[in-house]
């Protein structure tokens, strides 16, 4: 059961036991590169791995996190999706330990953040949005670095580099100084150093903003396999095509809170039958308020560089509706969309704005 705003409950716990808990933890799938978690600690099958309950940061009057829940199971990978300034890194801070909560509650395979820190922090391995690696360096050094940041030495450092590196694609670059890396290739690698320690929660904050399309598909295939190896995954991103690809469940994050949370499908169906129109749209030939337009028809709009979409609530039929107007005002439709439901189109739904841009 998808829930929406103010309604962080139980209902959508049952959602998740009746489908979505894909793997046990213990079991490490074929070519997750032996990333796997193991059964042992509190969080037993059936545990979340994560739990977050009731979180909030203020920084100074901004209420950057509000009352934020949910859970992410060993196996799963837990989509929080969000345009910017939503409160995404801001949450994965907190769930990381690497900034206090205001209020609520973090607990990781069963260890509260506050109270068993150390245990908790063992637990996690954290990709952060910006990439921070010694350009001087070769992969496999850098690698080295953390390694021993985490507590790793000799052959058992070396075994876990390899097989971090294998598993996100860098095995063949692992002795290259790392300034000669393509964006791409940089946050592979520290996907390959959040690995480091074996982590059985692995934390993703955006991490294929302003990559190759290839270094792209590549992240989201190793994460399917890391989630497939039985981890647990958080993974935060602005692009619904990517956490439509990777997760079963989502959470849709705006101005602190949580909209929509559940099961994809459920989530998507919270558009009901609403749909998108996309027209091109250009602002400086054009007199006519594409805004007014949308208070008239009584239909949300979102004008983006060069598009106008407006939110259809009783869905595609609407269009007919949106289109003669415009014809009726003289203008030019060049060209046009339907989008039927999607995390976007949720988002629209809900909030009447659309997801980036
Ligand atoms: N250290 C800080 N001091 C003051 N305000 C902050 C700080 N960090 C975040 N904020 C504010 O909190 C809000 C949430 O930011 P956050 O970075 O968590 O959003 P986000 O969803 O991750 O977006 P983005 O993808 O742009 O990082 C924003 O309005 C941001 O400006």
């Amino acid at each position: 059961m998808a829930s929406v705003v103010g309604d962080p409950r139980p209902a959508v716990d049952a959602g998740i036991r009746s489908g979505t808990v894909p793997s046990p933890a213990g079991s490490t799938a074929p070519g997750a590169g032996g990333f796997g978690a193991d059964a042992g600690g509190p969080a037993g099958r059936g545990q979340p791995l994560l739990a977050v309950r009731n979180l909030v940061k203020r920084f100074g009057d901004q209420v950057a996190v509000d009352g934020v829940a949910f859970e992410v199971y060993p196996g799963e990978t837990f989509g929080l999706l969000g345009p910017n300034g939503a409160g995404k890194s801001t949450t994965l801070a907190m769930v990381a330990g690497l900034l206090r909560p205001d209020a609520g509650e973090v607990e990781v395979g069963g260890f509260p953040l506050a109270t068993r820190r150390r245990e908790a922090q063992r637990l996690l391995g954290v990709v952060p949005q910006d990439v921070a690696l010694y350009p001087e360096l070769t992969a496999a050094q850098n690698m080295g670095y953390f390694a021993a940041l985490r507590g790793l030495r000799g052959a058992e450092a070396r075994r876990q580099i390899e097989a971090a590196l294998d598993l996100v694609g860098l095995a063949s670059h692992a002795g290259q100084r790392v300034e000669r890396f393509s964006g791409g290739m940089k946050r592979r690698l520290n996907i390959a150093i959040g690995l480091l320690g074996r982590p059985r929660l692995l934390l993703l904050d955006e991490p294929t903003v302003g990559i190759d399309p290839q270094s792209r598909r590549h992240i989201l295939e190793t994460i399917r396999r890391l989630a497939a190896g039985g981890i647990a995954v958080l993974y935060t991103s602005h692009y619904m095509e990517e956490v439509e690809f990777l997760c079963r469940r989502v959470a849709i994050m705006d101005h602190g809170r949580i909209i929509a949370q559940g099961p994809l499908d459920q989530v998507r169906a919270l558009a009901g039958d609403a749909a998108v129109l996309r027209l091109p749209w250009d602002r400086v030939l054009r007199d006519d308020d594409p805004e007014e337009l949308a208070r008239e028809l009584g239909v949300p709009v979102e004008v983006t560089g060069g598009e106008v979409r407006f939110v259809l609530p009783r869905g595609p039929q609407q269009a007919t509706a949106v289109l003669g107007e415009l014809v009726r005002r003289g203008v030019p439709v060049r060209g046009m969309r339907l989008e039927t439901p999607n995390l976007e189109t949720v988002f629209l739904a809900l909030t009447g704005r659309a997801l980036r841009d």
